[in-house]
Protein backbone atom coordinates (compact mmCIF):
# COMPACT_ATOMS: atom_id res chain seq x y z
CA UNK A 1 0.00 0.00 0.00
CA UNK A 2 1.33 3.31 -1.24
CA UNK A 3 1.01 6.94 0.41
CA UNK A 4 0.16 9.27 -2.50
CA UNK A 5 0.55 13.16 -0.54
CA UNK A 6 -1.16 16.36 -1.53
CA UNK A 7 2.71 17.90 -3.08
CA UNK A 8 2.94 14.43 -4.99
CA UNK A 9 -0.58 15.07 -6.26
CA UNK A 10 -0.18 18.91 -7.33
CA UNK A 11 2.95 17.59 -9.14
CA UNK A 12 1.32 15.22 -11.35
CA UNK A 13 -1.89 16.50 -12.28
CA UNK A 14 -2.58 19.27 -15.21
CA UNK A 15 -5.97 20.52 -16.13
CA UNK A 16 -6.14 18.95 -19.29
CA UNK A 17 -6.02 15.52 -17.56
CA UNK A 18 -8.11 16.37 -14.80
CA UNK A 19 -10.79 17.71 -17.69
CA UNK A 20 -10.32 14.90 -19.49
CA UNK A 21 -10.96 12.03 -16.33
CA UNK A 22 -14.09 14.04 -15.20
CA UNK A 23 -15.41 13.91 -18.58
CA UNK A 24 -14.56 10.32 -19.04
CA UNK A 25 -16.41 9.75 -15.32
CA UNK A 26 -20.12 11.79 -16.64
CA UNK A 27 -19.90 10.29 -20.06
CA UNK A 28 -19.17 6.03 -18.35
CA UNK A 29 -22.12 7.46 -15.57
CA UNK A 30 -24.73 7.80 -18.85
CA UNK A 31 -23.57 4.44 -20.20
CA UNK A 32 -24.21 2.60 -17.17
CA UNK A 33 -20.59 1.67 -16.56
CA UNK A 34 -20.20 3.21 -13.37
CA UNK A 35 -21.51 2.30 -9.66
CA UNK A 36 -22.20 5.04 -7.69
CA UNK A 37 -24.12 4.24 -4.16
CA UNK A 38 -25.66 7.97 -2.25
CA UNK A 39 -23.00 9.24 -0.10
CA UNK A 40 -23.43 8.92 3.54
CA UNK A 41 -23.36 11.81 6.16
CA UNK A 42 -22.25 11.21 9.73
CA UNK A 43 -22.73 14.65 11.10
CA UNK A 44 -21.91 16.23 14.64
CA UNK A 45 -24.97 16.71 17.15
CA UNK A 46 -25.64 20.17 17.11
CA UNK A 47 -23.10 21.15 14.59
CA UNK A 48 -23.08 21.70 10.70
CA UNK A 49 -20.12 19.78 10.60
CA UNK A 50 -20.05 16.02 8.77
CA UNK A 51 -17.81 13.34 7.89
CA UNK A 52 -18.83 12.38 4.43
CA UNK A 53 -17.88 8.35 2.96
CA UNK A 54 -18.27 8.36 -1.15
CA UNK A 55 -18.10 4.70 -2.57
CA UNK A 56 -17.56 4.08 -6.21
CA UNK A 57 -16.69 1.94 -8.84
CA UNK A 58 -15.73 2.87 -12.74
CA UNK A 59 -15.04 0.40 -15.26
CA UNK A 60 -13.07 1.92 -18.17
CA UNK A 61 -9.63 0.65 -19.41
CA UNK A 62 -7.69 4.09 -18.64
CA UNK A 63 -9.64 5.35 -15.54
CA UNK A 64 -11.19 2.14 -14.16
CA UNK A 65 -11.08 2.27 -10.49
CA UNK A 66 -12.55 1.10 -7.28
CA UNK A 67 -12.15 3.78 -4.45
CA UNK A 68 -13.60 5.39 -1.59
CA UNK A 69 -13.46 9.33 -0.92
CA UNK A 70 -13.63 9.84 2.63
CA UNK A 71 -14.44 13.88 2.74
CA UNK A 72 -14.73 16.05 6.49
CA UNK A 73 -17.37 19.20 5.57
CA UNK A 74 -16.66 21.73 8.48
CA UNK A 75 -18.43 24.72 6.84
CA UNK A 76 -17.89 25.87 10.65
CA UNK A 77 -13.78 26.29 9.57
CA UNK A 78 -15.01 29.57 7.69
CA UNK A 79 -15.95 31.47 10.86
CA UNK A 80 -12.81 30.38 13.22
CA UNK A 81 -10.45 32.66 14.30
CA UNK A 82 -8.12 31.69 12.02
CA UNK A 83 -10.20 30.34 9.42
CA UNK A 84 -9.35 26.68 7.87
CA UNK A 85 -11.34 25.79 4.92
CA UNK A 86 -14.18 23.80 5.29
CA UNK A 87 -13.63 20.57 2.72
CA UNK A 88 -10.75 17.97 3.48
CA UNK A 89 -10.25 14.88 1.80
CA UNK A 90 -8.72 11.65 1.19
CA UNK A 91 -9.12 8.48 -1.28
CA UNK A 92 -8.60 5.22 -0.87
CA UNK A 93 -7.78 3.23 -3.99
CA UNK A 94 -8.63 -1.10 -3.87
CA UNK A 95 -7.24 -3.38 -6.30
CA UNK A 96 -10.13 -4.55 -8.26
CA UNK A 97 -9.36 -7.92 -8.54
CA UNK A 98 -8.17 -8.68 -4.48
CA UNK A 99 -9.78 -6.09 -2.71
CA UNK A 100 -6.93 -4.96 -1.02
CA UNK A 101 -6.17 -1.11 -0.74
CA UNK A 102 -3.43 -0.28 -3.26
CA UNK A 103 -3.06 3.60 -2.43
CA UNK A 104 -4.62 6.20 0.21
CA UNK A 105 -4.39 9.28 -1.43
CA UNK A 106 -4.51 12.61 -0.40
CA UNK A 107 -7.68 14.06 -1.54
CA UNK A 108 -7.92 17.98 -0.81
CA UNK A 109 -6.41 19.01 -4.06
CA UNK A 110 -8.18 16.28 -5.92
CA UNK A 111 -11.38 17.98 -4.84
CA UNK A 112 -10.47 21.18 -5.77
CA UNK A 113 -9.62 20.30 -9.06
CA UNK A 114 -12.13 17.40 -10.34
CA UNK A 115 -15.23 19.99 -9.16
CA UNK A 116 -13.95 22.91 -11.24
CA UNK A 117 -13.11 20.64 -14.12
CA UNK A 118 -16.90 19.17 -13.92
CA UNK A 119 -18.04 22.27 -13.96
CA UNK A 120 -15.68 23.05 -17.13
CA UNK A 121 -17.00 19.92 -18.85
CA UNK A 122 -20.87 20.89 -17.92
CA UNK A 123 -19.91 24.69 -19.42
CA UNK A 124 -18.33 23.22 -22.35
CA UNK A 125 -21.08 20.73 -23.65
CA UNK A 126 -24.29 22.10 -22.49
CA UNK A 127 -23.10 25.94 -22.93
CA UNK A 128 -19.86 26.65 -25.25
CA UNK A 129 -20.43 24.34 -28.09
CA UNK A 130 -23.55 26.14 -29.25
CA UNK A 131 -21.64 28.91 -29.56
CA UNK A 132 -22.75 30.98 -26.83
CA UNK A 133 -20.88 34.17 -25.59
CA UNK A 134 -17.94 33.92 -23.14
CA UNK A 135 -16.98 37.42 -22.31
CA UNK A 136 -18.08 37.86 -18.84
CA UNK A 137 -17.54 35.13 -15.82
CA UNK A 138 -18.67 35.83 -12.58
CA UNK A 139 -17.36 33.78 -9.95
CA UNK A 140 -19.18 33.77 -5.88
CA UNK A 141 -17.25 32.83 -3.65
CA UNK A 142 -13.07 33.12 -2.93
CA UNK A 143 -12.45 30.18 -0.84
CA UNK A 144 -10.82 26.88 -2.96
CA UNK A 145 -13.09 26.20 -5.27
CA UNK A 146 -13.30 30.24 -5.95
CA UNK A 147 -9.64 29.58 -6.75
CA UNK A 148 -9.60 26.27 -8.71
CA UNK A 149 -12.64 27.58 -10.92
CA UNK A 150 -10.70 30.78 -11.63
CA UNK A 151 -7.83 29.13 -12.65
CA UNK A 152 -9.69 26.13 -14.43
CA UNK A 153 -12.14 28.79 -16.30
CA UNK A 154 -8.71 31.29 -17.23
CA UNK A 155 -7.29 27.90 -18.47
CA UNK A 156 -10.11 26.26 -20.50
CA UNK A 157 -12.07 29.50 -22.00
CA UNK A 158 -11.65 32.92 -23.14
CA UNK A 159 -13.05 35.12 -20.92
CA UNK A 160 -12.48 38.80 -21.33
CA UNK A 161 -13.46 39.52 -17.73
CA UNK A 162 -13.68 37.26 -14.46
CA UNK A 163 -15.10 38.76 -12.03
CA UNK A 164 -15.05 37.50 -7.75
CA UNK A 165 -17.41 38.41 -5.13
CA UNK A 166 -16.78 37.05 -2.05
CA UNK A 167 -18.71 37.48 1.57
CA UNK A 168 -15.63 38.54 2.98
CA UNK A 169 -14.48 41.55 0.45
CA UNK A 170 -11.14 41.21 1.57
CA UNK A 171 -10.42 37.31 0.91
CA UNK A 172 -12.05 38.24 -3.16
CA UNK A 173 -9.55 41.25 -3.39
CA UNK A 174 -6.62 38.97 -2.12
CA UNK A 175 -7.65 36.37 -4.59
CA UNK A 176 -7.95 38.88 -7.09
CA UNK A 177 -4.51 40.37 -6.81
CA UNK A 178 -2.65 36.90 -6.72
CA UNK A 179 -4.50 36.34 -10.00
CA UNK A 180 -3.46 39.16 -11.69
CA UNK A 181 0.08 38.79 -10.83
CA UNK A 182 0.95 35.06 -11.53
CA UNK A 183 -1.26 35.33 -15.18
CA UNK A 184 0.60 38.62 -15.67
CA UNK A 185 -3.30 40.18 -16.50
CA UNK A 186 -5.84 41.98 -15.57
CA UNK A 187 -8.91 40.04 -16.66
CA UNK A 188 -9.86 39.40 -13.08
CA UNK A 189 -11.66 42.06 -11.22
CA UNK A 190 -12.94 41.99 -7.71
CA UNK A 191 -16.26 43.16 -7.24
CA UNK A 192 -18.28 44.40 -4.02
CA UNK A 193 -21.67 43.31 -4.64
CA UNK A 194 -23.30 40.16 -5.54
CA UNK A 195 -25.77 41.67 -7.84
CA UNK A 196 -22.93 43.26 -9.50
CA UNK A 197 -21.19 40.59 -10.01
CA UNK A 198 -24.21 38.54 -11.62
CA UNK A 199 -25.51 41.09 -13.76
CA UNK A 200 -24.59 40.61 -17.52
CA UNK A 201 -22.43 38.30 -16.92
CA UNK A 202 -22.53 34.95 -19.66
CA UNK A 203 -21.39 32.38 -17.15
CA UNK A 204 -21.81 32.26 -13.30
CA UNK A 205 -20.43 30.04 -10.63
CA UNK A 206 -21.53 29.64 -7.41
CA UNK A 207 -19.20 27.83 -4.92
CA UNK A 208 -19.96 29.01 -1.49
CA UNK A 209 -21.73 27.50 1.84
CA UNK A 210 -24.44 30.45 1.86
CA UNK A 211 -27.58 29.15 3.11
CA UNK A 212 -29.81 31.62 1.69
CA UNK A 213 -30.15 32.52 -1.88
CA UNK A 214 -26.98 35.01 -3.49
CA UNK A 215 -28.56 35.33 -6.90
CA UNK A 216 -31.83 36.94 -7.36
CA UNK A 217 -33.62 35.32 -10.25
CA UNK A 218 -34.13 38.92 -11.90
CA UNK A 219 -30.36 39.41 -11.59
CA UNK A 220 -29.50 36.67 -14.16
CA UNK A 221 -28.97 37.76 -18.01
CA UNK A 222 -31.33 35.24 -20.45
CA UNK A 223 -29.63 32.74 -22.02
CA UNK A 224 -26.52 32.75 -19.14
CA UNK A 225 -25.22 29.11 -17.55
CA UNK A 226 -25.07 28.73 -14.05
CA UNK A 227 -22.80 26.26 -12.39
CA UNK A 228 -24.43 25.79 -9.06
CA UNK A 229 -21.95 23.97 -6.41
CA UNK A 230 -21.63 25.05 -2.95
CA UNK A 231 -23.08 22.81 -0.52
CA UNK A 232 -25.27 25.42 2.14
CA UNK A 233 -28.66 24.52 3.83
CA UNK A 234 -29.14 22.57 0.70
CA UNK A 235 -27.21 21.72 -2.05
CA UNK A 236 -29.84 24.43 -4.01
CA UNK A 237 -29.60 26.75 -1.65
CA UNK A 238 -27.66 29.72 -3.61
CA UNK A 239 -30.05 30.08 -6.06
CA UNK A 240 -33.51 31.55 -5.97
CA UNK A 241 -36.17 28.79 -6.00
CA UNK A 242 -38.09 31.14 -8.45
CA UNK A 243 -34.42 30.93 -11.15
CA UNK A 244 -35.07 27.55 -10.91
CA UNK A 245 -38.73 27.61 -12.55
CA UNK A 246 -37.92 28.52 -16.32
CA UNK A 247 -33.85 27.57 -16.57
CA UNK A 248 -33.33 24.08 -18.16
CA UNK A 249 -31.49 22.32 -14.72
CA UNK A 250 -28.80 19.20 -15.86
CA UNK A 251 -27.45 17.02 -12.86
CA UNK A 252 -24.35 14.95 -12.57
CA UNK A 253 -26.38 12.10 -11.02
CA UNK A 254 -29.77 10.95 -9.79
CA UNK A 255 -28.53 8.90 -6.41
CA UNK A 256 -27.07 12.36 -5.47
CA UNK A 257 -30.78 14.04 -6.79
CA UNK A 258 -33.15 11.08 -5.23
CA UNK A 259 -31.23 11.75 -1.94
CA UNK A 260 -29.76 15.67 -1.92
CA UNK A 261 -32.01 17.28 -4.37
CA UNK A 262 -35.28 15.62 -2.99
CA UNK A 263 -36.70 19.40 -2.72
CA UNK A 264 -35.87 20.66 -5.89
CA UNK A 265 -36.95 17.38 -7.29
CA UNK A 266 -40.47 17.75 -6.48
CA UNK A 267 -40.33 21.55 -8.05
CA UNK A 268 -39.14 21.16 -11.20
CA UNK A 269 -38.29 18.42 -13.61
CA UNK A 270 -34.43 18.08 -14.26
CA UNK A 271 -33.26 18.18 -18.23
CA UNK A 272 -31.55 15.42 -17.26
CA UNK A 273 -27.07 14.76 -16.53
CA UNK A 274 -23.86 15.78 -18.20
CA UNK A 275 -23.15 12.85 -19.82
CA UNK A 276 -25.76 12.55 -21.98
CA UNK A 277 -25.25 15.64 -23.24
CA UNK A 278 -21.47 14.94 -23.82
CA UNK A 279 -23.11 11.71 -25.77
CA UNK A 280 -25.40 14.72 -27.92
CA UNK A 281 -28.30 12.72 -26.18
CA UNK A 282 -30.05 16.17 -24.53
CA UNK A 283 -29.45 19.69 -25.59
CA UNK A 284 -31.34 23.13 -24.54
CA UNK A 285 -32.67 24.54 -27.85
CA UNK A 286 -33.86 27.66 -26.78
CA UNK A 287 -30.73 30.29 -27.21
CA UNK A 288 -32.07 32.59 -24.44
CA UNK A 289 -33.36 30.06 -21.98
CA UNK A 290 -30.76 29.82 -18.83
CA UNK A 291 -29.13 26.40 -18.04
CA UNK A 292 -28.11 25.27 -14.76
CA UNK A 293 -25.43 22.72 -14.01
CA UNK A 294 -26.29 21.51 -10.35
CA UNK A 295 -23.07 20.04 -9.41
CA UNK A 296 -23.13 17.56 -6.46
CA UNK A 297 -19.93 15.89 -6.91
CA UNK A 298 -19.15 11.97 -7.97
CA UNK A 299 -17.87 9.46 -6.10
CA UNK A 300 -16.60 8.15 -10.18
CA UNK A 301 -14.67 11.60 -10.47
CA UNK A 302 -12.55 10.79 -7.55
CA UNK A 303 -12.37 7.07 -8.26
CA UNK A 304 -11.37 8.54 -11.85
CA UNK A 305 -8.72 10.64 -10.34
CA UNK A 306 -7.40 8.85 -8.26
CA UNK A 307 -6.85 5.85 -10.69
CA UNK A 308 -4.79 9.32 -13.17
CA UNK A 309 -2.78 9.48 -10.10
CA UNK A 310 -1.88 6.39 -9.08
CA UNK A 311 -0.84 5.54 -12.50
CA UNK A 312 1.49 8.72 -12.99
CA UNK A 313 2.91 8.10 -9.58
CA UNK A 314 3.95 4.60 -10.22
CA UNK A 315 5.34 5.59 -14.05
CA UNK A 316 7.37 8.16 -12.16
CA UNK A 317 8.85 5.73 -9.74
CA UNK A 318 9.80 3.68 -12.58
CA UNK A 319 11.26 7.02 -14.36
CA UNK A 320 13.82 7.61 -10.94
N1 LIG B 1 -20.40 20.05 -5.89
C1 LIG B 1 -19.22 19.56 -5.59
O1 LIG B 1 -18.71 18.66 -6.24
C2 LIG B 1 -18.47 20.13 -4.44
C3 LIG B 1 -19.02 21.15 -3.70
N2 LIG B 1 -18.30 21.71 -2.70
C4 LIG B 1 -18.93 22.80 -1.97
O2 LIG B 1 -18.44 24.04 -2.47
C5 LIG B 1 -18.47 25.02 -1.44
C6 LIG B 1 -17.12 25.73 -1.39
O3 LIG B 1 -16.12 24.82 -0.99
P1 LIG B 1 -14.64 25.34 -0.65
O4 LIG B 1 -14.26 26.43 -1.58
O5 LIG B 1 -13.79 24.15 -0.54
O6 LIG B 1 -14.88 25.97 0.79
P2 LIG B 1 -14.08 27.17 1.49
O7 LIG B 1 -14.33 27.02 2.94
O8 LIG B 1 -12.69 27.25 1.02
O9 LIG B 1 -14.87 28.45 0.94
C7 LIG B 1 -16.19 28.71 1.27
C8 LIG B 1 -16.54 30.13 0.87
O10 LIG B 1 -17.92 30.35 1.17
C9 LIG B 1 -18.05 31.65 1.74
N3 LIG B 1 -19.20 31.64 2.64
C10 LIG B 1 -19.33 30.96 3.79
N4 LIG B 1 -20.54 31.19 4.33
C11 LIG B 1 -21.18 32.03 3.48
C12 LIG B 1 -22.45 32.65 3.49
N5 LIG B 1 -23.32 32.41 4.46
N6 LIG B 1 -22.77 33.47 2.45
C13 LIG B 1 -21.89 33.70 1.45
N7 LIG B 1 -20.66 33.13 1.39
C14 LIG B 1 -20.32 32.32 2.40
C15 LIG B 1 -16.76 31.90 2.49
O11 LIG B 1 -16.50 33.28 2.57
C16 LIG B 1 -15.73 31.18 1.62
O12 LIG B 1 -15.12 32.05 0.70
C17 LIG B 1 -18.83 24.26 -0.17
O13 LIG B 1 -20.20 24.47 0.11
C18 LIG B 1 -18.59 22.82 -0.51
O14 LIG B 1 -19.40 21.93 0.19
C19 LIG B 1 -17.02 21.33 -2.41
C20 LIG B 1 -16.45 20.30 -3.09
C21 LIG B 1 -17.14 19.60 -4.13
O1 LIG C 1 -18.26 16.02 -3.95
C1 LIG C 1 -17.61 16.26 -2.92
O2 LIG C 1 -16.46 15.86 -2.76
C2 LIG C 1 -18.26 17.07 -1.88
N1 LIG C 1 -19.39 17.62 -2.13
C3 LIG C 1 -20.11 18.46 -1.26
C4 LIG C 1 -19.64 18.39 0.14
C5 LIG C 1 -18.21 18.19 0.31
C6 LIG C 1 -17.57 17.24 -0.62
Amino acid sequence: MIYISEDMVLRLITWDKTFEAVETAMKKYSEKQTIQNARTKTQIIGKPNMLVTMPGYLNDAKYGALGCKLVSFFPGNNDLPKPMPSVLANIMLFDENSGAVKAVIGAFEITKWRTAAASAVATKHIYENRNKPCNILAILGAGQQGWAHAECFKYFFKFKEIRIWNRTPQKANQLVTELNVKHNTNIFTHVISNEECVRGADVIITVTNALDPIIMDDWVKSGAHINAVGLGRTHHSELEEKLYYHADVYIDHWEGVNSELSGLAKLIEFKGEVGKVIMNQITTEDINRITVFQSLGMAIEDCAMSRLVYDLYIKNQKNV
